[in-house]
C-alpha cells in the first residue's frame, strides 16, 4: 500500500476509533523465515508448519471457546505465525514442532502507532480462523444485535407417510426418535421435531411400516405437526378449488388422528407455489389451515444457500429454509453420493456448521426416510449439535415457527418486501409456475417510461401507442391511469397482478409511471424483474415541473397546498416534521436529476436510458417519437399524420379517424403564470441541480436542453 495511502487509513482508524484488519500471506519462494514487520515491532515467521491450533484466552472471543484446541496432521508449511510480545497479543495460537508458541491471529493492542489491528497469517479456509473472524467482527462492530450467541435450530421431518415401501420409517426408527429428540434436549431446551404430513399416504409400506406409522401416530403428542397437501400433490399445477379440496381432505384426516396442529405453519410439497408465488395455493392456505408462516429453500434462488432470505406476502411470513445435505434417497451410510465424509466434513466446521453459525434462525429440512435404515440424520444432527457445543459457546435453542417469524422480521426488516424477480428467466422457477402464469407469451415490458412527475409522461405514452407494434398495459380500475408497481403499493400485489397487466403482445410492450423517477425503491426493484427494459426520462425544467406539481395538487383539493397561500409558503418552510415542508420535498424531488440518476445508473446501463426534452416533446412530438421508435428498433411510422394540434386544447393531441382526440382537463391544465420572484427562488433552489445535469449530459455526450442552456448560462 502507497505511503500516503497508509497514513490516511491510520488516520481514519484514530480519529473514529476503527480497528484494522490485515491478512497476510506466505511467499513460498521466499528464503527469509523471520521478518519484520515495517514501522512495527512485530516479527514474524513465514512459510511454517504448525502441530496444534488453540484458542487462547483474549476479550475478543466471544463465539469461540476459550482454550478449544485441535491437533494438525496437514503437513501444510505456508502458516503465517507472529512472535507474542507485551504489544501483541495471541488470538490465535499455533504451536510448532518445538513446541514454541507463536500467534496465527494476532492483536496489536495499538500501543506504537494508536491503532488497533487484527492481523491474520492465514486466510480465511480454516474454519477455527473463520470463528476468530466472526470474533473480531463483533468485538470491532460492537454489535450485539447482529451477532450475539442464541441460535435457533428447527429441524422439519417432511413427508412422514410419504415414500415408497421399503423406505420408510419402522417401530424402531419411531421409538429412536422419540429418544433422539430427548436427548437433543441436552442440547437444545424444549426441542421436537416438526412433522409434515399428507394424510393419504398414510399406512401406504409394508407391514412393518404401516405399524411405524401407527406408532408415530400414537405419539403425536410427542412432537409439532405441520400440514403438506392431501396427497403430496404439486400445488402450482392447481387452482384455489382443488386446493382447498385437498386441503380439506388433509385437515379430515388430522383431525381423525388428533393431530396436534399447533401453530399456523405449513410446507408446500417440493416447495411448489411459495415462490413464485401461486396466489391460490396462499388464499387456500389462509383459509382452511389459516397460516400465517411457512419457509422455502427458493427465495430468491435455490443456491447458494447463503444467500436465501425471507418474505412476507400476502400476510404469511415466509422463512429461509436450509438443508442439511440429506435427501430423500439418502438412506445408508455407505451409499451417500461422493462419501459419507462430506457430510462429516460439513458438520465438523465445513457448510453445516456455518449454516448455524451465521444464521440467527435455521430451519433443516429432512425426510422420513432419513430416519429410517442407518438414520442419517439423527447422526448429522447428534454430531452437530456436539461440534458446536466443543467449539463454540452458540446457545442452541428451540422456538415455534411464529416466534422465529416474528424474530426473524424484527431482526431482518429490510426483508419483509420481497424482490420480485422474473420468473421466466430461472428455469427452476420456470418449471413450478402455477397455470395463471405462462412464459409461452411475453408478459412483462421491455420499455418503462419513468417520468419524473408532470414532465408530459402521458402524452408521451398515448402517442407512442399510435405505433401499431407497441401496446401499453391495460387500464388498472380506480388506478390514478399508471400501474406504479415498482413504486408503491401494487407492488405487494406481486409478480402474477404485474404480469396480467400486460395481455397484448407486440414488438414493444411499454407502462409508464412517472412515481418511478425519483422513487427510493423503483430502480431497484424494476431492475430485479426487467433487468433488460429500456428507460425514458423526460427534461423537463424543474422550476416549471414544481409549479405544474403545485397546480395538481390544488386541482386535487390538497388541504394543506389549500390553505396555503402560494408554493412560495410552502418553499419556505422548514421544519422537516410539518406537512408542508414534507410538500415542498415532493414538490421538489423530481427535479433534481442527477441525484435520482444515480440510483437508476446503480442498475441499469446508460445504454438503456433515453433522454427527451420535454419542451421539444411539447413543441414537435412527432419528431420526438419518430427518434425514440428508431432507439427502440421499431419500423418508421408517420407519426406526424397521427398527431395534430389542437387550438383549442394549446396541445397537441392524437388524431383518430380525423378527429383530435386531447389528454383529459388533467394534463395541459390553464392556471396562472408563475410570478417572475417564484420562478427566481426556484431556479436557485435547482441551480446545482441543474448544473450537474449539464456536466452529466455534457460528460456523456447527450443532447443538453435548450432550458438547461440557458438556466446554467444564467447562473453563471
Ligand atoms: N400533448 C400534451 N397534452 C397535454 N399535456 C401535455 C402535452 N404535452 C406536454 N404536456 C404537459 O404534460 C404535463 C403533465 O405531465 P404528465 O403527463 O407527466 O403528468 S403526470 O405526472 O402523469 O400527472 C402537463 O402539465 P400541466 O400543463 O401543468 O397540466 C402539460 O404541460
Amino acid at each position: 500500500m502507497a505511503r500516503w495511502n497508509r497514513q490516511l487509513l491510520d488516520k481514519y482508524c484514530k480519529e473514529y476509533r476503527v480497528p484494522l484488519f490485515s491478512f497476510i500471506a506466505s511467499k513460498p519462494n521466499d528464503q527469509l523465515k523471520r521478518i519484520r514487520i515495517k514501522g512495527s515491532s512485530l516479527w514474524m515467521w513465514q512459510n511454517q508448519r504448525i502441530n496444534r491450533l488453540t484458542v487462547s484466552p483474549s476479550p475478543i472471543h466471544k463465539i469461540s471457546k476459550i482454550g478449544a484446541y485441535r491437533n494438525l496432521t496437514t503437513q501444510e508449511s505456508d502458516w503465517i505465525l507472529f512472535e507474542i510480545s507485551e504489544n501483541f497479543e495471541s488470538i490465535l495460537t499455533g504451536t510448532v514442532k518445538n513446541g514454541y508458541e507463536r500467534a496465527v491471529v494476532l492483536r496489536d493492542l495499538g500501543r506504537e502507532d494508536g491503532v488497533e489491528k487484527v492481523i491474520f497469517g492465514r486466510n480465511l479456509t480454516d474454519f477455527q480462523i473463520k470463528i476468530t473472524f466472526l470474533d473480531a467482527l463483533w468485538w470491532a462492530m460492537g454489535d450485539e444485535k447482529l451477532f450475539g450467541l442464541d441460535r435457533f435450530v428447527q429441524v422439519d421431518i417432511d413427508d412422514v407417510f410419504v415414500g415408497a415401501q421399503s423406505t420408510r420409517i419402522v417401530e424402531e426408527d419411531v421409538r429412536h426418535l422419540i429418544s433422539a429428540q430427548n436427548h437433543f434436549r441436552n442440547f437444545i431446551e424444549n426441542f421436537k421435531f416438526l412433522l409434515g404430513f399428507s394424510g393419504s399416504y398414510f399406512r401406504n409400506g409394508d407391514d412393518f411400516e404401516d405399524r411405524g406409522d401407527e406408532i408415530l401416530i400414537e405419539n403425536a403428542e410427542k412432537f409439532v405437526w405441520f400440514p403438506h397437501m392431501w396427497r403430496h400433490n404439486h400445488a402450482h399445477e392447481h387452482n384455489f378449488t382443488y386446493l382447498e379440496s385437498i386441503m380439506v381432505q388433509n385437515r379430515l384426516f388430522a383431525q381423525n388422528m388428533h393431530l396436534p396442529i399447533d401453530y399456523p405453519y405449513a410446507i408446500a410439497p417440493q416447495h411448489d407455489g411459495v415462490f413464485p408465488v401461486h396466489e391460490q395455493m396462499y388464499e387456500a392456505w389462509k383459509k382452511i389451515w389459516n397460516v400465517t408462516v411457512t419457509a422455502t429453500e427458493e427465495y430468491p434462488h435455490l443456491k447458494p444457500a447463503t444467500g436465501r432470505k425471507g418474505f412476507i406476502h400476502s400476510g404469511i411470513h415466509v422463512l429461509p429454509r436450509q438443508t442439511c445435505g440429506l435427501y430423500t434417497h439418502t438412506q445408508f451410510f455407505d451409499e451417500y453420493p461422493e462419501g459419507f465424509q462430506k457430510v462429516i466434513k460439513s458438520i465438523q466446521g465445513g457448510d453445516l456448521f456455518f449454516t448455524i453459525l451465521l444464521n440467527p434462525i435455521s430451519i433443516f429440512m429432512t425426510h422420513q426416510q432419513n430416519y429410517a435404515h442407518d438414520r442419517l440424520a439423527l447422526y448429522t444432527f447428534e454430531n452437530l449439535f456436539r461440534f458446536l457445543n466443543c467449539w463454540t459457546n452458540i446457545r442452541l435453542k428451540w422456538q415455534s415457527p411464529v416466534e422465529s417469524a416474528k424474530m426473524y422480521f424484527e431482526k431482518f426488516p429490510e426483508e419483509r418486501i420481497p424482490l420480485w424477480t422474473n420468473p421466466c428467466s430461472d428455469p427452476r422457477h420456470q418449471a413450478i409456475l402455477p397455470p395463471s402464469m405462462s412464459c409461452s407469451k411475453k408478459s412483462l415490458p421491455d420499455l418503462l417510461i419513468i417520468g419524473p412527475q408532470k414532465t408530459g409522461s402521458t402524452a408521451l405514452a398515448s402517442f407512442l401507442t399510435l405505433h401499431p407494434n407497441v401496446s401499453q398495459n391495460m387500464e388498472i380500475p380506480g388506478s390514478f391511469e399508471e400501474i406504479q408497481f415498482f413504486s408503491g403499493q401494487n407492488y405487494l400485489k406481486g409478480v402474477e397482478w404485474y404480469m396480467s397487466k400486460f395481455p397484448n403482445e407486440t414488438t414493444v410492450i411499454f407502462e409508464k409511471s412517472a412515481t418511478y423517477f425519483d422513487n427510493p425503491s423503483a430502480a431497484r426493484q424494476a431492475a430485479a424483474m426487467v433487468p433488460h427494459a429500456k428507460l425514458v426520462i423526460i427534461l423537463q425544467n424543474p422550476t416549471q415541473r414544481a409549479y405544474s406539481w403545485f397546480q395538481h395538487l390544488i386541482a386535487h383539493k390538497d388541504p394543506i397546498a389549500m390553505s396555503s397561500e402560494s408554493l412560495d409558503v410552502i418553499l419556505n418552510s422548514t421544519s422537516s416534521e410539518s406537512a408542508k415542508f414534507k410538500i415542498r420535498q415532493r414538490c421538489l424531488s423530481g427535479g433534481r436529476y442527477v441525484h435520482h440518476l444515480d440510483k437508476w445508473l446503480e442498475h441499469f446501463s446508460l445504454q438503456q436510458i433515453h433522454f427527451i426534452d420535454s419542451d421539444e416533446l411539447r413543441k414537435e412530438p412527432a419528431k420526438v417519437l419518430s427518434s425514440l421508435s428508431k432507439w427502440l428498433d421499431l419500423p418508421e411510422f408517420p407519426f406526424e399524420t397521427h398527431i395534430r394540434f389542437s387550438p383549442s386544447k394549446g396541445f397537441h393531441c392524437r388524431l383518430i379517424n380525423g378527429k383530435t382526440e386531447c389528454l383529459g382537463e388533467s394534463k395541459g391544465r390553464k392556471y396562472s403564470e408563475m410570478s417572475q420572484e417564484l420562478r427566481q427562488k426556484l431556479d436557485g433552489i435547482f441551480a446545482l441541480d441543474n448544473s450537474a445535469l449539464f456536466k452529466f449530459l455534457r460528460k456523456n455526450r447527450l443532447k443538453i436542453p435548450d432550458w438547461l442552456e440557458e438556466a446554467v448560462r444564467i447562473r453563471v
